[in-house]
């Protein structure tokens, strides 16, 4: 070979040398480059926040509980055995997914995961350690059933627990079971948006129009209608009555129209109605406080305590609240202390899954006390800003319900506060509704009522009568089955909707 041919033959190996080193180079370079990132993925960064995104511009007003309830008692440490020895153990099993721990650091999880069954330790050590999310045991086989029906207002909850769920082989021992865990499990959390929380009741007034607003047409056609006899104030009052408003609210009502009357000022047809509607508005009393008591105070969590007969919407107003807080930037923690019906902490899971609120709770038939209390705890030691406790509501009997929801209130109020105790009465049940609220009222200190189902009743009239009975503010209103139909209680805007 010739010098030449040695030369080009150096120079190619000579570029290929360096082309190896700088390909070498730069795919380092990258390998560094991206490790960083993942790190800190953006999206985690998203996921963390559980209400990012959510921000709302008002309409719902919260405030610092505190002087409402009963005062704050001290604060005894150990808790009351019996609440103990109810709280159902958590299997280790049921641990969530890795991806929510990353979704939600503050979660309790973790902490659950570690735990053996140690049931029989000692009452404050179950205190600290809240079962998160799980319920094996044998007694859930036999509510599985139950757990089909209820997604009614969302069919996508439904689906969840029945797939994962398959009616429970019978045979296996419960408490392994991995079905048990499955609704938490189940997959990433995909939080929803949130429906603004501004001017609700403006957009939802179609809703209690379409309902009501008869009454308010009747009573402008007879008052606008010149001259009143006394057959026209008998049919005054006849359909203030009918629209539920109650014999008291009724005469006060018509006692003021006599005297705006009678002074002669309402001579057009728009000087009737505006004299209507302030009597109307006053009768609702638009100076209570209305105000939600959610937000945290000396450094604990606004507590809510949900109460009111099954089926009147407890889990799912408690759920829209959740919606609504997480909206307004809240951390929330449910507490599913209805135990009575299997399915219902399923329900109120699937809520707080969809806000990416917590969830603590029982099995069925545990003591909602203790899953109250754990709740509460659960809720100071993660630092939420508001513990909403969904408590049961059976009326067997005033006794039991005496013992059942007072054990409630006084066992949470070993760890902190109430400061609100929200009824929630169904419109639709009229008279009814106000039976329930005297025997709630006399079982615990109401703050504040929800009124649910007001868009399928003409009978909006039980607002002004469950104030006037109970002495306390209707706070929030249900006007559908949608996640985002409850609304601030408005006197103004209410009395509008009703004279259409
Ligand atoms: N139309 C209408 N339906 C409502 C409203 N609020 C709740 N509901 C429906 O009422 C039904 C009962 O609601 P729940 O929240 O399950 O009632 P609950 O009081 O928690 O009953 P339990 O879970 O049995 O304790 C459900 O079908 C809800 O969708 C409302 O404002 N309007």
């Amino acid at each position: 070979m010739t010098t030449g041919a040695w030369i080009a033959i150096a120079a190619v190996l000579a570029v290929l040398i360096v082309a190896l080193v700088v390909g070498a180079v730069q795919y380092r370079r990258r390998q560094v480059s991206l490790t960083p990132k993942s790190e800190q993925p953006e999206a985690l960064g998203e996921a963390k926040d559980r209400s990012g995104g959510y921000k709302s511009a008002g309409g719902f007003s919260f405030s610092e509980g505190a002087t409402a309830t009963a005062p704050p008692k001290p604060t005894p440490e150990p808790v009351e055995p019996k609440v103990v020895e109810k709280i159902p153990e958590p299997p280790v099993a049921e641990r969530p997914p890795v991806e929510e721990k990353v979704a939600e650091p503050e979660v309790v999880e973790e902490p659950v995961a570690e735990e053996p069954v140690a049931e029989e330790k000692v009452a404050e050590e179950k205190v600290a350690e809240p079962e998160v999310v799980e319920e094996p045991v044998a007694e859930e086989k036999v509510a599985e059933p139950e757990v089909v029906e209820e997604p009614v207002a969302e069919p996508e909850v439904v689906e969840k627990p029945v797939t994962e769920k398959p009616v429970v082989e019978d045979t296996a021992p419960a408490v392994a079971e991995p079905e048990v865990a499955a609704p938490t499990a189940a997959a990433a959390p995909v939080l929803e948006e949130i429906a603004p929380t501004a001017g609700r009741l403006d957009r939802l007034r179609g809703r209690l129009a379409r309902s009501q607003n008869a009454v308010g047409k009747s009573l402008l056609g007879l008052i606008g209608g010149g001259d009143l006899d006394d057959d026209a104030w008998e049919e005054i009052e006849d359909t203030l009555i009918i629209a539920d408003l109650g014999s008291a609210v009724t005469d006060e009502v018509v006692g003021k129209l006599r005297t705006e009357i009678a002074a002669g000022t309402v001579r057009t047809e728009a000087e009737a109605r505006a004299m209507l509607r302030k009597v109307l508005v006053e009768a609702l009393h638009p100076e209570m406080d209305r105000s939600i008591r959610a937000l945290p105070h000396d450094a604990t969590p606004g507590v809510l305590l949900v109460v009111g007969v099954n089926g009147t919407g407890k889990t799912t107003s408690t759920g829209k609240l959740a919606r609504v807080l997480v909206a307004d930037g809240r951390r929330v923690l449910l507490g599913a202390a209805d135990t009575f019906r299997a399915a219902a902490a399923d329900q109120l899971q699937t809520w707080a899954e969809r806000v990416g609120a917590e969830v603590v709770r029982g099995k069925e038939g545990a003591d909602p006390a203790a899953i109250a209390f754990d709740s509460v705890s659960k809720g100071i030691e993660t630092g939420v800003d508001v513990v909403i406790v969904d408590t049961a509501g059976r009326l067997h009997t005033k006794t039991g319900l005496m013992d059942e929801l007072g054990k409630v209130k006084r066992v949470v109020e070993k760890r902190a506060e109430v400061d609100e105790v929200l009824l929630v009465l169904d419109a639709t049940i009229g008279q009814n509704g106000l039976v329930q609220a005297r025997v709630f009222a006399e079982v615990v200190d109401i703050t504040g009522v929800v009124l649910t189902k007001l868009d399928g009743t003409a009978k909006g009239g039980i607002v002004f009568q469950v104030q006037h009975e109970l002495g306390v503010p209707v706070k929030l209103v249900g006007l559908g089955e949608g996640a985002d139909d409850l609304a601030p209680f408005e006197p103004e805007a209410f009395v509008d909707a009703l004279l259409g």
